[in-house]
């Protein structure tokens, strides 16, 4: 009975955040929106974007007059947009009245990256919708980095309607730009698009998306570590060994090898998403849960990390798995796409400081690969041992685990008495796993939350200019020595955990991997 009502209780507490975050966009003025998407004929437009948009569409939660603008250079049209995307969007039967409705109010403008007429025709056509003068207009950029600086001038110059004004009219919408990553390459060329950008656009204009912010057991961090009285105690030096932060991947680069050999695995995830969660982990606790106060917390963590060290990382690249199924057989350097003899990390591990007064000597340990042997991110936080033992080395450390995905939970593994006539410690745990706890409960997706915040006007889950300018600078070096002495990934197998070296570096600083605990699924 109790479990029921706090189920109903939480998802009373969802409906109303809907309907306050919905009174929030209907109650602003008759203005409408216009959402444009550049580079709507590739792959993130047509698997996150557009999906994205029909979900908070179909759910009520976007203004009433939204319009959607697809802009490429394809030479395309709604329908063919429409087509592409459809297989992503989870269409149910009894939504496909409102589906037709959805593309009713899509529009779809085909234009170069770098001429100004043709951003003069995007805004005429946006001009030409109704008030469409007058919109409130949101830019996402799903474009690769080459065409950023192109395209951010262009909209600056032709597509911001009231707000590229110079003296505000008052009667008008305002313009929102949203970026996907990569912003940059490494420090110098993120300062030069940070300089680029904040000489059209104030800070409060730009979005820059990193989808881990979006995600529940992400934003959930927050309210663990400041909402409970229990963990702030143990939450430092003296009570954490360390803290590993995973990220992993079952699949390969699936022939998209020649896209990610630009960046690789540090790029790709860790000077970013991973990097993210570790702010949110470390910080103090802010003064308010305003975005500024947030992320001043988060930056003053990244100010406090001195420049990754090489002799503290392990970077791998896989091979395939000859007895593997399908494209487990094929090695990295097998992707015809993929440079030959590339040394690109498609794996890393990396150990990190933070110099403050509660982490100081903590290694944080950022572990991220591809085609490994599970799906899974998780923060592991692992506590020391227990001073003055009684129980003949029986005792293992404690670990509370966040995880991310998939599954979402929250679990610390813990010692118990064994049930029975004895007194034996036995490794057990607290389970909060969500699929069990909140049965029912729609979980959105990253982008559904972000993309929601954009038209809230909401930065708190996005990145600030300083917050990447201190990830660069401590990512920098690192990248360029790996670059410049083209130092050899460590091989590791298609669907392994990852090369050896990885958990001897873990073990160097002070993880200790038990091997003994084994999880029972709760039978409810
Ligand atoms: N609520 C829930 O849903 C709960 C689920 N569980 C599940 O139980 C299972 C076990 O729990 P878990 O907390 O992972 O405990 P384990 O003790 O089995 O694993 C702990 C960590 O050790 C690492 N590891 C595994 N093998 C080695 C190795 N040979 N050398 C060094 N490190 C190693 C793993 O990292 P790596 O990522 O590198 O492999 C993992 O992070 C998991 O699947 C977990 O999801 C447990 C509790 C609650
Ligand atoms: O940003 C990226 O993230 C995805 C993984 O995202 P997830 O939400 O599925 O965990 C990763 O596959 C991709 O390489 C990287 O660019």
């Amino acid at each position: 009975m109790t479990a029921i009502s706090n189920v109903q209780k939480t998802k009373d507490q969802l409906l109303k955040g809907v309907s306050i975050l919905k009174e929030t966009l209907h109650s602003e003025d008759d203005v409408p929106h216009v959402f444009v998407v550049f580079g709507a004929s590739g792959d993130l437009a047509k698997k996150k974007i557009y999906p994205t948009l029909w979900w908070l569409y179909k759910d009520g939660l976007l203004p009433k007059q939204t319009y959607f603008v697809g802009y490429a250079r394809s030479d395309l049209s709604v329908q063919a947009v429409r087509d592409k995307s459809t297989q992503y969007m989870k269409l149910q039967d009894d939504e496909k009245d409102k589906f037709e409705e959805f593309w009713k109010y899509n529009y779809y403008v085909k234009g170069s990256y770098t001429e100004r007429t043709d951003f003069e025709h995007l805004n005429q056509e946006i001009n030409t919708l109704p008030k469409g003068d007058l919109a409130h207009r949101l830019f996402y950029l799903a474009l690769p980095p080459t065409v950023f600086k192109d395209v951010s001038s262009n909209i600056r110059l032709c597509c911001m309607g009231h707000d590229g004004l110079e003296e505000s009219t008052g009667s008008g919408g305002w313009s929102r730009i949203i970026v996907e990553k990569p912003f940059g390459h490494d420090s110098e060329s993120s300062d030069d698009l940070s300089q680029h950008l904040s000489k059209l656009f104030r800070e409060d204009q730009i979005y820059r998306i990193d989808h881990y912010l979006g995600k529940e057991m992400v934003q959930n961090l927050m309210v663990l570590r400041f909402g409970n009285k229990m963990f702030s105690p143990l939450w430092n030096r003296d009570h954490v060994q360390c803290v590993v932060i995973t990220f992993k991947e079952p699949f390969g680069t699936m022939g998209r090898g020649g896209y990610f050999d630009e960046s690789g695995i540090i790029r790709d995830v860790m000077q970013n998403h991973l990097m993210q969660i570790l702010s949110l982990v470390a910080m103090e606790k802010p003064a308010s849960t305003s975005a500024e106060d947030i992320r001043d917390e988060k930056v003053k963590v990244l100010k406090c990390m001195p420049p990754l060290d090489l002799d503290n990382v392990v970077v791998g690249q896989y091979t395939g798995d000859p007895e593997g199924q399908g494209d487990a057989k094929n090695g990295y350097l097998d992707d015809p796409t993929v440079p030959k003899g590339s040394v690109t990390p498609t794996f890393a591990t990396a150990v990190v400081f933070v110099k403050t007064e509660r982490w100081d000597g903590v290694p944080f340990i950022m572990k991220c690969g591809k085609a490994l042997n599970e799906r899974k991110a998780e923060v592991r936080i692992q506590f020391k041992d227990v001073p003055g033992d009684i129980f003949g080395g029986q005792c293992k450390r404690n670990e509370l685990v966040i995880r991310v995905q998939p599954q979402e939970a929250v679990y610390c593994k813990m010692m118990v008495k064994a049930p029975g006539m004895n007194i034996n410690p036995e490794e057990s745990e607290l389970d909060l796993s969500y699929g069990a706890r909140y049965k029912g409960v729609k979980m959105p997706d990253a982008y559904e939350r972000l993309i929601l915040d954009v038209f809230c006007g909401a930065q708190l889950h996005f990145v600030r200019s300083d917050e990447l300018r201190e990830a660069w600078r401590i990512f920098t070096p690192l990248l360029h020595k790996l670059e410049k002495e083209k130092i050899k990934p460590a091989p590791y197998k298609y669907g392994s955990r990852g090369p050896q070296e990885s958990d001897d570096l873990a073990r160097r600083f002070g993880f200790i991997f038990s091997g003994t605990y084994k999880w029972t699924k709760p039978q409810l």
